[in-house]
């Protein structure tokens, strides 16, 4: 079975001219309170996208990112390439300014289905030509510590598009899935991530889980709800390796700066 390598450098400045990433960046802003290292996902993605109301959060909160800034030069730097979604929380004003700022407006209102984020990792996908080979990573701004059932349908999102690389992160935490296709190794960003961490069964029990690395380790071991889930874990070296029967959510802290 081959390894799956993961390390958040996104979450690392910029280099600039420096040596290429291995993974390409894909930024989706949703409508929930920004991570105040927003614009540093911006600055390592090459495609950005608001979903629906996320648009009113990179209008509205990017600018205060930047106080010495006027907010009018901050939002003409910062302009998504797309706004995708069912349309019915972005502010006309939000609209009509990121319209005449050239943005690529898809409504999809018609679709009362599926979430604007699902709306918006459908549109990378069909975007990307060469999918397989791309080495897109999805990174997922604001998209924990909300509504519950929003949480839980952006989680779903990362089940439903299980063989993409999407990562959901919020100013305290990330999540991502480990697809059971693979071998895991994590390599940890000591400065920026840890050490609490988790591993969490999806929709079902998840069949034998063995790990090494962490405080708590897992050794052939099933996990479920109603049974053993493994929160409050914490990382004990730099290099965390995971391999399981079924898919799994990784999850670690984000700390702050
Ligand atoms: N409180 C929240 N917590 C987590 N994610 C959120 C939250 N609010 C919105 N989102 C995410 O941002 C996306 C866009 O949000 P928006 O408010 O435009 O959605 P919506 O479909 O209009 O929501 P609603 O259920 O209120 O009609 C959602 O699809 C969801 O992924
Ligand atoms: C069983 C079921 N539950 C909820 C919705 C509602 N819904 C789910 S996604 C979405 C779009 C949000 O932008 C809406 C309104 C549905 N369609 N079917």
């Amino acid at each position: 079975m081959e390894f799956m390598t993961h390390s958040s450098t996104f979450l690392l400045p910029t280099i600039p001219d420096g040596h290429r990433p291995s993974l390409t960046y894909a930024l989706v802003v949703l409508n929930q309170r920004l991570p105040t290292f927003a614009p540093l996902l911006w600055e390592h993605a090459k495609l950005r996208l608001c979903a629906d109301g996320g648009a009113n959060r990179l209008y509205d909160e990017f600018p205060p990112f930047f106080p010495h800034e006027h907010a009018s030069d901050v939002r003409n730097r910062y302009k998504p390439d797309v706004i995708k979604g069912d349309m019915d929380s972005i502010r006309t004003e939000v609209l009509d300014f990121y319209t005449s700022m050239g943005t690529k407006i898809v409504d999809e209102s018609h679709d009362q289905d599926t979430t604007d984020l699902h709306k918006c990792v459908a549109y990378i996908r069909d975007f990307m030509p060469n999918l397989a080979n791309s080495n897109l990573c999805i990174l997922v701004a604001g998209a924990l510590g909300g509504r519950f059932d929003h949480e839980m349908g952006n989680i779903n999102v990362l089940c439903r598009f299980s063989t993409i690389r999407i990562v959901l992160l919020s100013e305290d935490c990330l999540i991502h899935l480990l697809p059971k296709t693979h071998q895991h190794e994590i390599h940890i960003q000591s400065s920026v991530e840890g050490p609490h961490c988790g591993l969490i069964p999806i929709g079902m029990p998840s069949g034998k889980t063995t790990t090494s690395g962490l405080e708590w380790d897992l050794n052939e071991t099933e996990m479920r709800f109603g049974g053993l889930v493994s929160t409050s874990n914490l990382v004990k070296e730099e290099k965390i390796t995971v391999r399981s029967v079924s898919d799994i959510l990784w999850t670690i802290s984000i700390k702050k700066l």
